[in-house]
């Protein structure tokens, strides 16, 4: 399949991988406004602020498991023991309680457990004869008890600015006391697909017309708490509505995505009308296959990136270097996509030249229980569908041309990408 990406003659003028990742972090500066959000509405956004514990946790010495409390010191040699039942305490009871000396305390799971008692014991392993219990094994001082600030003592670092409030963060904040948390406003985001052939997916398709798959691609990828979005469709190839489209969309958000037109075709407008409307571009080409016209830069705070119009290109792009600019760009601190490692199933032949990010899927698992991978496609980047067919991306380096089976590589899961 023809795919226009297979010319590598120009690759050594282009920036690789790593370069246009650096720069386009270096630029993206988080959004500076923040505000301070009840818990509730600060889930999913992006904190802004470092978060202490404003309690220890736990908040008092309190008992795990639903039984009975004692004081070890009351025991005699056994191996038989017993005591009398003298008090209860629940969860949410303040603790005083009046169980005289030498007796136990029917106690349950997360009830304060009073300073004078050491152990709780399981209720399995007691037998309860009227209001008396007994047991076989003497408890160890401490048992079943969880103390006061074994967990995190008060002022304690609980997150760092910078992470996303998902369940785990959500539910440490709340159980350290904290009922309103400072957020990163949230990132205003404008996209567009360019092309005239684009049509929507429910219309019926003319000569020459395809259906606007990267549309949906950025919807879905966009598609976070932490993103306010503005979908500006699909546009023309009709410099004068790109160009109005684009100076507008640079007024009003903080980063703008687009896909298509950043080549060197006729109706390819995107990088001249960006620098028309007072933009500087940082990036023009990258040695990524795919998607080596990927472009990006700024205009006053807002930041622009033009995605390549072939939507494996589109997609791969985004991960790669995109989206991680925009995690930048709302405050996020960890951006870099999480790698693993895995070995080639079959030997792999290419041009050298550009790092790839080839589209495979898992075929089974080492006797080392690292992944073995299958290359779907040799020439890939207009396959859409072939994406649906895939696990994760397989990372081959620029200059390496041949990979014998069981090769090592570095492996990027799709569901651990953005
Ligand atoms: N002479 C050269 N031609 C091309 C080069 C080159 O270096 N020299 N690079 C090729 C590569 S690589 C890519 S990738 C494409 C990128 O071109 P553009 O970003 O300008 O994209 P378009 O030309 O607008 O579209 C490319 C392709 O993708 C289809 N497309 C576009 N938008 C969508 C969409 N929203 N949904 C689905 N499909 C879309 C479009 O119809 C084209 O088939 O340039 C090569 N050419
Ligand atoms: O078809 Mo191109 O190399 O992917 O961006």
């Amino acid at each position: 399949m023809a795919d226009g990406c297979d010319c590598d003659r120009n690759a050594l003028i282009y920036q690789t991988v790593d370069a246009a990742l650096t720069l386009g972090l270096s630029i993206a500066h988080p959004v500076g406004n923040t505000a301070s959000l009840p818990l509730q509405q600060a889930i999913g956004r992006v904190l802004a602020e470092e978060c202490y514990s404003k309690v220890d946790m736990p908040a008092f010495d309190n008992s795990a498991m639903d039984g009975y409390a004692i004081r070890t010191g009351d025991l005699d040699e056994g191996p038989e023991f017993e005591l009398p039942i003298g008090g209860r305490m629940a969860a949410g009871d303040s603790g005083v309680h009046n169980a005289p000396v030498g007796s136990a305390l029917r106690i349950f799971t997360g009830a304060p457990v009073p300073t004078e008692f050491d152990a709780v014991l399981m209720q399995e392993d007691c037998s309860v004869i009227a209001d008396r219990i007994r047991f076989s094994r003497r408890p160890k001082p401490g048992q079943h008890i969880r103390r006061t600030g074994e967990d995190l003592q008060v002022g304690t670092q609980i997150l760092s600015r910078g992470c996303e409030i998902t369940a785990r963060e959500a539910a440490v904040l709340a159980s350290s006391g904290h009922g309103r948390v400072k957020v990163y406003r949230k990132l205003r985001v404008t996209i567009f697909s360019t092309g005239s052939e684009l049509r929507e997916p429910d219309e019926v398709l003319g000569p020459g017309q395809i259906y606007n798959s990267n549309r949906y691609m950025l919807l879905a990828l966009l598609n976070k708490p932490w993103i306010d979005l503005t979908d500006c469709g699909q546009i023309e190839d009709d410099p004068k509505l790109l160009k109005r489209v684009l100076e507008e969309a640079c007024e009003t958000s903080d980063l703008i995505v687009t896909t298509g037109g950043v080549s060197v075709g006729d109706e390819d407008h995107m990088p001249r009308l960006f620098k028309e409307i007072g933009g500087e571009t940082d990036v023009m080409k990258v040695a990524m296959k795919p998607g080596k016209p990927i472009m990006f830069g700024r205009r006053g705070d807002a930041l622009y990136v033009g995605l390549p119009g072939n939507p494996v290109s589109a997609y791969v792009t985004w991960q790669i270097i995109g989206s991680h600019i925009m995690a930048r760009k709302a405050g996020l601190s960890h951006t870099q996509p999480v790698s693993e490692q895995a070995v080639l199933a079959e030997p792999l032949q290419r041009q050298a030249g550009r790092q790839e990010y080839r589209p495979v899927r898992i075929e089974g698992t080492s006797p080392e229980g690292t992944p073995q991978l299958r290359c779907l496609a040799a020439s890939y980047s207009g396959r859409v569908a072939l994406l649906a067919q895939s696990d994760g991306l397989a990372v081959i380096p620029a200059e390496i041309a041949n990979l014998p089976e069981g090769h090592r590589v570095e492996f990027l899961r799709f569901n651990r990408l953005f």
